[in-house]
Order: structure tokens, then C-alpha cells, then sequence
């Protein structure tokens, strides 16, 4: 299946999934000069229930922590979006360097990594009918910037060593996502699809334009998971972003003036 390698990875994935040349692709680069402020567009809603996590999963391409989405427990309302969406997961990107490993970049600048808190539209029975839905999906992306360790992030980092190869996983209770989150809900909007395959053109992205700290040492934490399961020839899970998609004509609009 596909990767991140020079075999499987970005630039191959338009074989197995053709959409991978379509139009509303994510991520991209986001050019502050060119988005346009948009005062229609509400203050984001994001009500995180803290006792709703559940498990903490290497799934072979990144790690993601899941929550409860049988209830309205966990949502995202306002913003850019109409009606309820839940809280399904957050996961991450990161480079092999600290010069590289978000997905979106602002003005073509990479940041280290990038969090995803994915949530999917309560107006469809589940997440995997929302996925193919254009207004299915809305993913709040999060920057992280180099600087002080996070205590925070250092939650979920301390769980990795039980998570280090494909396929583990294990429970992660009372992780509050809110505590995640940068002060300002500034944010960038724009219709997009999912990063990896299989690159559902169903996501309503919002990037915050706040990111939040990272340590060099915390980013070497993530750098000890494996894309690789057990038994198999050990292979460190990093650079796992996909590089930004042509715009298409897309508008990009801001939360902010
Ligand atoms: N990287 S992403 O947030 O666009 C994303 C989210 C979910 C899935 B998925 O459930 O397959 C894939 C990519
Ligand atoms: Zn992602």
C-alpha cells in the first residue's frame, strides 16, 4: 500500500488514487497577502470533553489519539462551518529535521510539524459515510513552532514507547484536546481533501494561524516511532507530510483582520 518512501510515496499515490490530481486537493501553501478577510465567518466552537479519549494507535503512517464519537460530547461548531461536527481523532506530520514536516506552509515556510483534529458532520449516520461527503469533513490543522517543551504535547509523547511499531496500540484516557490548542483561534479557510490516501476531496480545512511549542528533544520523540511493524526491518516514521497542491483557483479566506 502507499508510504512516504521514493516508491510509495506523494508522487505515486495519483496511480492507486486518481483524485491525487484533483480539484480541491490539501494541503497548500498559504499566502497570507492573498486570503481574504471574510467577517461573515463565525468564531470557532471547539467544546472537547475530556474524558472522551480512548486509545492512542500507531497506525504504520502516523499515531493518533481517538475519542468517543457516539455522542455529541466532543464538537466543532462556527467557524466556517454549518451544524454539529465530532471529534473522531488527532494525529500529526513531522519531518526527519526540524526544517521541515507540516503540510501546509505559510508564505512556502515549513514548519516541524503539524496537528490534525479531525471531526466529521453529524448530519450523515458515521465518519466513513461523511469522508466521501463534500461538506463531510473539517480537519483544524496546528502548527508547531520550534521553542520551549510543551507539557502539554508531553502527554501524549510519553505514551509512544508503548505505541513504537505499526499496529500497536494502546488506551489513552482523559487526554483533554483542548489543552492543545494555541490562545488565538485566528484561523485560515478553505475547501480541501484529506492529506493521505485516500485523499477525499470532503474536508473543510481550518488552519489556525497561532502555532503552539515544541522542544527539539520533544520532536526527537516523535522521530522513535516506526513506520515499520514488528519483525520487519525497522524503518523510523518521519517525513510523513505530503508537499502542498496546486490552489486551482481555490480562495483561501481569514478569520482575522
Ligand atoms: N491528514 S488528514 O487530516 O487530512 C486525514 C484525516 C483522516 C484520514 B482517514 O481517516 O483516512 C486521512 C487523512
Ligand atoms: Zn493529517
Amino acid at each position: 500500500s502507499w508510504g512516504y518512501g521514493p516508491s510509495d510515496g506523494p508522487e505515486k499515490w495519483c496511480d492507486g488514487f486518481p483524485v491525487a490530481n484533483g480539484p480541491r486537493q490539501s494541503p497548500i501553501d498559504i499566502i497570507p497577502g492573498q486570503t481574504s478577510y471574510d467577517s461573515t465567518l463565525k468564531p470557532l466552537k471547539l467544546k472537547y470533553d475530556p474524558s472522551n479519549s480512548t486509545d492512542i494507535l500507531n497506525n504504520g503512517h502516523s499515531f493518533q489519539v481517538g475519542f468517543v464519537d457516539d455522542v455529541d460530547s466532543s464538537t466543532l461548531t462556527g467557524g466556517p462551518i454549518t451544524g454539529i461536527y465530532r471529534l473522531k481523532q488527532f494525529h500529526f506530520h513531522w519531518g526527519a529535521s526540524d526544517d521541515r514536516g507540516s503540510e501546509h506552509t505559510v508564505n512556502g515556510i515549513k514548519f516541524p510539524c503539524e496537528l490534525h483534529l479531525v471531526h466529521w458532520n453529524t448530519k450523515y449516520p458515521s465518519f466513513g459515510e461523511a469522508a466521501s461527503e463534500p461538506d463531510g469533513l473539517a480537519v483544524v490543522g496546528v502548527f508547531l513552532k520550534i521553542g520551549a517543551a510543551n507539557p502539554r504535547l508531553q502527554k501524549v509523547l510519553d505514551a509512544l514507547g508503548a505505541i513504537k511499531s505499526k499496529g500497536k496500540q494502546t488506551t489513552f484516557s482523559n487526554f483533554d484536546a483542548k489543552t492543545l490548542l494555541p490562545c488565538s483561534l485566528d484561523y485560515w479557510t478553505y475547501d480541501g481533501s484529506l492529506t493521505t490516501p485516500p485523499l477525499l476531496e470532503s474536508v473543510t480545512w481550518i488552519v489556525l494561524k497561532e502555532p503552539i511549542s515544541v522542544s527539539p528533544t520533544q520532536m526527537g520523540k516523535f522521530r522513535s516511532l516506526m513506520f515499520s511493524g514488528d519483525g520487519e526491518a525497522p524503518c523510523c516514521m518521519q517525513d510523513n507530510y505530503r508537499p502542498p497542491q496546486p490552489l486551482k483557483g481555490r480562495k483561501v479566506r481569514r478569520s482575522f483582520k
